[in-house]
């Protein structure tokens, strides 16, 4: 099982390079990470944008890039268009978010004529490293699903899971979250995340050991679990993080970030092609991790 950001870069270096298409590449931090990402062998790209701001940026970053791997596009909805068009097409295997919002990104991806759309609830995971864990801990759905229900929840855990298979994590255990470690009828969440750990018990929701509510606490401290009596296969260690809602889970991805100082990495599961989504603040570092994951990724869905 695969416990750090090295050895996903360390991975992706051993599989088939992709081709990733960057919707609004010209930014010195997305470009950033091409450079490293290509200097890796891990990818190659098309960048779609504005094509003198793309090349001028490439030089200051010292990345040398073919004129004819950028294609220009005037607006950001344009270049997500292009970008998404270009893995629709056959032309690239996975999508990157670069300077543009999430909203604009996420339309293109879902849309009914050039998008990746599958049938499958789309939902968004980052993957985490924090000093102290002993394992990456994913955090699902903190960018696109905003109020999830019941169902949605079920399929975004079936997403989660396996993509920690793609991380050689067989049998991942899936913590869902509320505020509180017991059902209470007056805290939807808990409702939920007792449905999801008996659609899991009753061979629903497969692939992997769903178990709540938990709060945060006792689903990463086996101190705090202890302590509260909890006995679980996932407390304590939890390899995924499902959280209520949007707000919830956007707040735990930048507490984790910021506060927590925590490497990350992002992506959209359950499309027609990896997708690539970093909040445009992140670092290069965290967009070439991404990159990384996306070529596990893309490696899982051929063989599937
Ligand atoms: C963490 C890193 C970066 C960040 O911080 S991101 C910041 C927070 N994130 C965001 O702002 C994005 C949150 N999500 C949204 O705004 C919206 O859900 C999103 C993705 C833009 C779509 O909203 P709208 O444009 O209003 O469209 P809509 O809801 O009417 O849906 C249009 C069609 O798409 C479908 N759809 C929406 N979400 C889906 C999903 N998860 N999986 C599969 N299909 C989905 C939806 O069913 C609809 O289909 P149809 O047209 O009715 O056939």
């Amino acid at each position: 099982m695969i416990k750090t950001f090295e050895e996903v870069v360390k991975k992706a270096e051993t599989l088939p390079s992709v081709t990733v298409a960057v919707a609004q590449a010209a930014d010195e931090d997305v470009l950033e990470a091409v450079r490293e990402a290509k200097e890796r062998n891990i990818a190659d790209f098309l960048l779609f944008g504005d094509k003198d701001t793309i090349i001028s940026l490439s030089q200051k970053v010292g990345l040398e890039i073919d004129a004819a791997a950028i294609g220009h596009a005037d607006s950001d909805v344009k270049a997500a268009q292009m970008a998404v068009s270009a893995v629709r097409e056959g032309k690239a295997d996975v999508v990157m978010k670069g300077m543009i919002q999430t909203s604009d990104f996420l339309r293109a991806v879902l849309n009914k004529e050039y998008g990746l759309r599958t049938g499958k609830v789309l939902s968004h995971v980052s993957t985490h490293e924090v000093d102290g864990y002993d394992r990456l801990i994913h955090v699902t759905d903190p960018a696109l699903n905003v109020a999830p229900t019941l169902p949605e929840k079920a399929q975004i855990v079936q997403n989660v899971i396996g993509y920690c298979h793609s991380l050689g994590n067989q049998e991942p255990k899936v913590a869902v979250l509320g505020a509180v470690e017991v059902v209470n009828p007056n805290m939807p969440p808990t409702l939920d995340a007792a449905a999801l750990t008996q659609m899991n018990r009753r061979g629903q929701i497969k692939g992997g050991i769903i178990d709540g509510p938990f709060a945060l606490d006792n689903a990463v401290s086996v101190h705090a679990a202890e302590h509260k009596g909890i006995q679980s296969p996932v407390a304590g260690q939890a390899d995924v993080l499902l959280v209520p809602d949007i707000e919830a889970g956007n707040m735990l991805y930048k507490s984790l970030v910021y506060f927590g100082k925590s490497k990350v990495g992002a992506l959209v599961l359950g499309a027609a092609a990896p997708v690539v989504l970093t909040s445009r603040a992140d670092s290069p570092e965290a967009k070439l991790y991404s990159i990384a994951l996306a070529v596990l990724q893309a490696a899982n869905q051929k063989r599937a």
